[in-house]
């Protein structure tokens, strides 16, 4: 039962560390396990990789790639309405990151130096898609766009076999519409190590994103160094900050958008409004009855979902500001008034009619956001996290010369004379 509380600043401290508490376990077993079978592919390759695809996934592959033919006959499969909508979102999603991309820069002297910093997309990523309910096209979309807007060379993607080898075709979808270039049925552990060793069939990557369950989580975190990783995201968060002016149906409906995801999702409202909490937990109530996935959302709603009342609209963003949520709501009478004030949030949602749903589909913004939090010094997903930069530097002689009594000073003071000689050597021309 979602619980109305009152709470001090201090009960409200609390339950912000106990939610925190909430993510990033694993355990020994889990470690080992992980590791042992990154050695195996790591020394194995992919021979490994299917020995653990029929040990996990019960399925025997001859081969670990689709095929293009492939992929496209399983889009062909997907409905008309899904695939348009798709696209639909996929040009939003296109479009936000576009304005993200940074430019290489030259920036020449008058005295003979010019410097000048160079921005590349990584050579070649990874992206991982779980299986199961929790693969969901619209990741896809959002994992790979940022990538292909940052001019990432060539984007490899992994996903569980399914049932006897036959994967998702919304999933597959996604990929063909995103611009995946190659497509890997395996999934778990193996598949993350895979990517980051490479094997005879699967190249090796620059970087592995995505979600998954405990076994990608801990081998990404483990491969971390051999690869690049994005962040390792927790359970689903959403927080409202709510004024009178809000609707109770509209507050109760986004809570359990949320929820939905997973048991351990946190949805909580905070408001100075005690009548719009009463009414946002009786329609909450009215409204579960109608959901699918009514278990897991009573069950993340029992767990980690809370209506809090508070004095005033200043401690609610000051909630909002600790908490640092994945996604903030504020569904209040000028959200605009509150934005400069909301320091920590991975995604703010301005407004009664820019639900949160609306940002993990459609408006084209990242949802892979950081969350148990991490919104306090992590940033959503972008095209900064598929690019590298690179620094040049160009000096005519009489630039040089100008600058050597300086370098050869510095150079000496650190007692390296091999530094200082690179520098004479050219004086004596
Ligand atoms: N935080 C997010 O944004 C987000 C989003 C989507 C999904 N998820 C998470 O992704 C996960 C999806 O889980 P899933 O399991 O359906 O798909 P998954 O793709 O993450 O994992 C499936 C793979 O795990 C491996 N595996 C299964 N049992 C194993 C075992 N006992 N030992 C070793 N390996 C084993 C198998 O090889 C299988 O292919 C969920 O935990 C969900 O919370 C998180
Ligand atoms: N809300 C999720 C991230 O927290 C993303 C998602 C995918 N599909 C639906 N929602
Ligand atoms: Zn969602």
């Amino acid at each position: 039962m979602i619980k109305i509380v009152n709470a001090t600043e201090r009960e409200r401290r609390a339950f912000i560390e106990e939610l925190k508490l909430r993510v990033g376990r694993t355990d020994p077993e889990t470690e080992q396990k992980v590791a042992r079978i990154i050695e195996d592919v790591r020394t194995g390759g992919d021979e490994a990789v299917k020995a653990y695809s029929e040990k996990f996934d019960g399925w025997t592959p001859d081969r670990l790639e689709l095929s293009r033919e492939e992929m496209e006959e399983l889009s062909a499969r997907c409905s008309g309405e899904f695939l348009e909508a798709l696209k639909r979102a996929a040009a939003n999603i296109y479009d936000f990151h576009s304005r993200q991309k940074q430019q290489s820069r030259i920036d020449p002297q008058p005295n003979g130096v010019i410097m000048g910093q160079r921005v590349r997309g990584l050579h070649r990523v990874g992206v991982y898609v779980p299986g199961g309910t929790a693969g969901y096209p619209s990741s896809v979309l959002m994992n790979v766009i940022p990538a292909k807007v940052a001019g990432v060379g060539e984007i490899v993607m992994a996903t569980p076999p399914g049932r006897a080898g036959h994967p998702d075709p919304n999933i597959i979808a996604a990929a063909l519409v995103a611009g995946v270039d190659r497509v890997f049925l395996m999934g778990g552990a193996q598949a993350v190590a895979a990517l980051a060793y490479g094997t005879e069939s699967i190249p090796k990557v620059d970087k592995i994103v995505g979600p998954g369950n405990i076994f990608v989580a801990t081998a990404k975190k483990q491969l971390y160094g051999v690869v690049d990783i994005d962040m390792i995201a927790g359970p689903s968060e959403i927080l409202i900050i709510a004024d009178s002016s809000a609707d109770p149906e509209y507050l109760a409906a986004d809570l359990m958008s949320q929820a939905e995801h997973d048991p351990m999702a946190s949805a909580i409202l905070i408001t100075d409004d005690r009548k719009l909490a009463e009414s946002t937990v009786s329609a909450l109530y009215r409204q579960l009855e109608t959901l699918a996935r009514r278990d897991i959302i009573e069950r993340a709603l029992d767990g980690y979902g809370a209506v809090i009342v508070c004095e005033n609209m200043k401690e609610a963003v000051e909630f909002a500001n600790q908490l640092a949520p994945e996604h903030l709501e504020v569904c209040c009478r000028d959200p605009f008034e509150y934005l400069g004030r909301l320091d920590n949030a991975g995604s703010v949602f301005l407004g009664n009619y820019s639900p949160e749903p609306l940002g993990d589909y459609f408006a084209g913004a990242n949802h892979v956001l950081p969350t148990g939090g991490t919104a306090r010094f992590f940033s959503p997903l972008s095209v900064d996290d598929f690019i590298k930069k690179s620094s040049f530097i160009y000096y005519t002689k009489d630039a040089l010369m100008g600058a050597a009594g300086d370098i050869i000073e510095l150079a000496e003071t650190e007692e390296l004379t091999a530094h200082a000689n690179s520098i004479r050597v050219r004086l004596e021309e």
